[in-house]
């Protein structure tokens, strides 16, 4: 039986580059990629195909930002699938971020300036926007729309023969300092980018505490900093290739610059291949690129506690009991 491999935002960037790789070094895969832009689903399935030709690959139709979107796609999936083996909840988006130019001369001069290259701590902030259901964008799309994606799928990630597993794309952004239980949506502050990483930090803890009884496993991987859409939107590529010569440099001593998308999918790939006994729910798994280019991954203990993963988990779970209620009653 070939294994059931789900990966959202598989059209750009580290999805994209998952999904070369996994049909590249998979005999038997059966890859489901789920994108909101249906052209571009169909363009890259074309191409996976036309690479591998024997490779099964079908596409689903997920704008994980919008709640009716994530329940469609969910049901459409529920009726072609019996299970699913692996899901990689990896689309994401920062919006709009500002580079702080200050803060970012002065770290080159600070001790700290390898942290702060490797997690851009204090470097960007983001503006963010409501969705049409009246939620705070990044969290809705990084979070929330994840989250429900899970709930919804869950008659398919039960118990079986095997265990199911879930892989969370974070980040080494993702910092308690500015996540708040209080807020968890972010709506007062201006990194809404690193608490929604925060957010599915925590989360991954507590899908494990409730999942891992019923062989359902998560985890989190960060790619590093790879040169894709969303870091394009930060600086645009023509600067991009002005900074190579420095970035090159930086790279003997910051893993994390990993640049390309083939090179951060390294942590998305190992996990595929790991036992998820073996693996501890507390570690981030993090894709690391050396200065001469060789690719290996590292780890990363995560700063949080479960008691704090368990409220925002039930956070979640009330958020997603008024959602279900509003969008009943619209409908
Ligand atoms: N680039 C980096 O340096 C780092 C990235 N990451 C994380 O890696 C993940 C992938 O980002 P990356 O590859 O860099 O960026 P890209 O912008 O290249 O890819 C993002 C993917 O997510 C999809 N997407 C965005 N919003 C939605 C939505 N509402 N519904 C469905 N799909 C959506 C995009 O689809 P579409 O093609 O339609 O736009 C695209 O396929 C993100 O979670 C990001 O936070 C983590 C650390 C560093
Ligand atoms: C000289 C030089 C290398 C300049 C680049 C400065 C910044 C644009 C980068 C420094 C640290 C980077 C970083 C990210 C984006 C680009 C930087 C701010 C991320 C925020 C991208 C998305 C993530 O998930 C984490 C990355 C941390 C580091």
């Amino acid at each position: 039986m070939p294994k059931v491999v789900l990966v959202t935002g598989a059209t750009s960037g580290v999805g994209r580059a998952l999904c070369q790789r996994l049909l590249r070094e998979e005999e038997e895969l059966h890859l489901c990629l789920a994108c909101r832009n249906p052209g571009r689903a169909e363009a890259l399935r074309a191409e996976l195909v036309a690479a591998r030709p024997s490779a099964q690959v079908s596409t689903v139709q997920v704008d994980v930002s919008d709640l009716r979107s994530v329940l469609r796609a969910a049901g459409e999936l529920r009726h072609r699938f019996r299970r699913l083996d692996y899901v990689y909840l990896n689309a994401g988006i920062m919006p709009s971020p500002h580079l702080d130019v200050k803060a970012l001369v002065s770290s080159l001069f600070s001790r700290n300036v390898i942290h702060v290259f490797s997690t851009a701590e204090g470097l960007l902030t983001q503006e963010d926007r409501v969705t049409a259901d009246g939620l705070q964008e990044v969290f809705a799309t990084n979070v929330f729309g994840h989250f429900l994606l899970v709930r919804e799928l869950e008659p398919l990630l039960g118990a079986g023969d095997s265990p199911r597993r879930l892989i969370w794309t974070s980040s080494r952004s993702a910092r308690r300092a500015n996540f708040r239980l209080e807020d968890v949506q972010h709506r007062e502050g201006r990194e809404p980018y690193s608490s929604s990483k925060y957010a599915v930090d925590l989360l991954s803890v507590a899908l494990n505490r409730h999942g891992n009884g019923q062989g359902l496993f998560s985890s989190v991987v960060c790619p590093g900093t790879m040169l894709t859409n969303l870091t394009y939107g930060i600086l645009p590529p023509f600067v991009w290739t002005l900074l190579m010569p420095f970035i090159w440099l930086m790279r003997f001593f910051a893993n994390a610059f990993t640049l390309t998308p083939h090179n951060g999918a390294e942590a998305l790939v190992w996990l595929f291949h790991q036992k998820p006994e073996s693996l501890n729910p507390l570690t981030k798994y993090l894709s690391a690129t050396t200065g001469l280019g060789s690719n290996y991954v590292t780890t990363e203990k995560m700063d949080l506690d479960e008691n704090t993963a368990e409220q925002l988990y039930r956070h979640l779970l009330e958020l997603e009991r008024h959602v279900r209620a509003t969008v009943r009653s619209a409908d």
